[in-house]
């Protein structure tokens, strides 16, 4: 087993960087069925981009390298003690390395271990089985869509879908609604894993490993693989898009599992898992613990992009159909009331990052710098420091919805005249922006080698007792480019979306499986 703890190493950096062949094909069909030259499109585009870049500099793909889960498959005798501790020192390397962002954080006192270890992560599910090879398999969920998995518990009524009873129609009901309600903010279009019964806890571990099978498997129960069918036809009817942007492509996948349930309990758990859907995995001799084989096809012989022709007509379009608006920070007052939804705005200037720590803490704490017409980036970067001082290694924005008790005050209490970040914030924040004239602005999320490139230094680093994705990074910005969702009139593009996808879900009422 000499080798097993560089095999995992490889294992965690492939996972990390270079996303499946069998998720990238799908990534491929979403373009081909959205129009090139809406939002939705053009995000696809970024996405596209952002993968091969990822491959390129064998960076993380999106920044948040998510709950490392494990899954192992041993033969009968073989050293599981042994195979832990090399997981872990794997794990810890590979953060060292900047292939996963530390992200292990003690929930009390919101400490990050710094080399993702810690209680609880690593996840590490050991089996045993009767054959000769160790399976090793890892799936890389990051916790913006983790936070949009959900379980239903049946019988009950559904917002927009009404009843939904213990058959598979209510099933059918739960899943709709499951896509619904994650809208843009779990990084769409995504994928959907399913699981059907179980208790809470196995329910929910039953529909993540539905996200361990191929993309483009069959169910081999005929009523799942029928009701799989089903959710992909009419899920993407709902309208919602990549980003929530509103388009023709919301759901990327649907697996469906089931096991059996206690009399009392009838839960439909779903796990959400974005575009970014990062698992990969490998068959090991058990002897030398070397690589023998990849259980999943290698993104590298499905390259994303479809050659320079393609490009340049994207590159036509996209001027043709957008109205663009470069601002150089400071923003003023008038720079921001200009601007209305749909807009694309490229920045130039500083840039300041901010999420769920410096929000909470600068309600009552003075700012550690002028943030007045500062732009502020809801984002956790992946940062690397050598003897020239920090690198931003992935930097795509986090949702931004977590913020909205703070958002409002604190654009009001610093002057802050842009928000950057994604999914969309509510009503408080839209009216924050309303008074004081501000702006949200929706970045690509997962994007994060794509906007990494856009910050051209590190100009300087505050509250990094926070840990490094909740430390404020001031970050010399070029061309950093995101959509006006939200604007200082009162406009919404989020709830626009909310309300027409709404309105849509409504119309998957009537029962369709008896
Ligand atoms: O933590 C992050 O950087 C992003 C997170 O995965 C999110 O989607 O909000
Ligand atoms: S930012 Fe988006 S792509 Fe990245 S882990 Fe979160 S949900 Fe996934």
């Amino acid at each position: 087993m000499q080798h097993f703890e560089q095999s995992v190493y490889d294992l965690i950096v492939e996972t990390s960087t270079n996303l499946p062949g069998d998720v990238r094909k799908v990534i491929q069909a979403a373009r081909e069925a959205e129009d090139r030259a809406t939002r939705a499109g053009l995000s696809l585009s970024t996405i596209a981009t952002n993968i091969e870049m990822a491959e390129t500099n064998v960076s993380p793909i999106c920044q948040d390298t998510g709950m490392p889960t494990f899954v192992v498959h041993t033969p009968v005798g073989a050293n599981q003690i042994v195979m832990k501790q090399q997981i872990r020192s794997a794990i810890a390397r590979a953060t060292k390395d900047g292939k996963l962002r530390t992200n292990s954080v003690d929930s009390l006192t919101g400490a990050n271990t710094g080399d993702n270890l810690g209680p609880g992560t690593p996840v590490i599910h050991f089996e045993q089985w009767e054959k000769e090879d160790i399976d090793v398999r890892l799936i890389l969920k990051g916790g913006g869509c983790e936070n949009k998995n959900i379980q239903y518990s049946l019988p009950m009524d559904i917002p927009g879908l009404g009843k939904a009873g213990r058959d598979l129609d209510g099933i059918r009901k739960c899943i709709m609604h499951s896509v619904y309600q994650a809208q843009g903010q779990g990084c769409s279009a995504g994928f959907i894993g399913v699981g059907i019964g179980g208790d809470r806890t196995t329910g929910y571990e039953l529909a993540k490993q539905q996200l361990f099978r191929r993309t483009d498997d069959e169910n081999e129960i005929p009523e799942l693989r029928q009701l799989e069918e089903y959710v992909m036809e009419n899920a993407n009817k709902l309208g919602i898009g990549t980003m929530g942007f509103g388009g023709e492509v919301t759901l990327l996948g649907c697996k469906v599992g089931v096991m059996n349930r206690l009399p009392a309990s009838f839960f439909v758990s779903v796990a959400y898992n974005c575009w970014a859907y990062r698992r990969q995995g490998v068959l090991l001799n058990a002897e030398s613990g070397e690589i023998q084989s990849w259980i999943y096809p290698s993104g590298s012989d499905t390259p994303m992009k479809n050659g320079a022709a393609d490009e340049a007509a994207e590159a036509v379009t996209e001027r043709a159909e957008r109205r663009e608006v470069v601002l150089n920070t400071p923003l003023s007052e008038e720079d921001v009331r200009g601007l209305k939804v749909g807009d694309i705005v490229i920045i130039n200037g500083e840039m300041h990052t901010g999420r769920d720590a410096i929000h909470h803490h600068l309600m009552d704490h003075d700012a550690p710098i002028d943030l007045n017409g500062s732009v502020l980036y809801h984002c956790g970067p992946v940062m690397l420091k050598d003897e020239a001082g920090w690198h931003v290694k992935a930097a795509g924005p986090t949702t931004s919805i977590r913020e909205e008790p703070y958002q409002g005050d604190i654009i009001k209490k610093f002057g802050i005249r842009a928000v950057i970040g994604k999914g969309g914030m509510g009503p408080k924040t839209l009216a924050a922006l309303q008074d004081h004239g501000a702006v949200y602005l929706n970045a690509i999320g997962g994007a994060a080698q794509y906007y990494a490139e856009c910050f051209k230094n590190v100009n300087g680093v505050d509250f990094m007792e926070f840990g490094i994705p909740e430390a404020m990074w001031h970050l010399k910005t070029e061309g950093f480019a995101a959509v006006v969702t939200m604007d200082a009139h009162g406009n919404s593009l989020h709830a626009e979306v909310d309300k027409d996808s709404f309105a849509k879900l409504e119309q998957f009422k009537a029962p369709v499986f008896k």
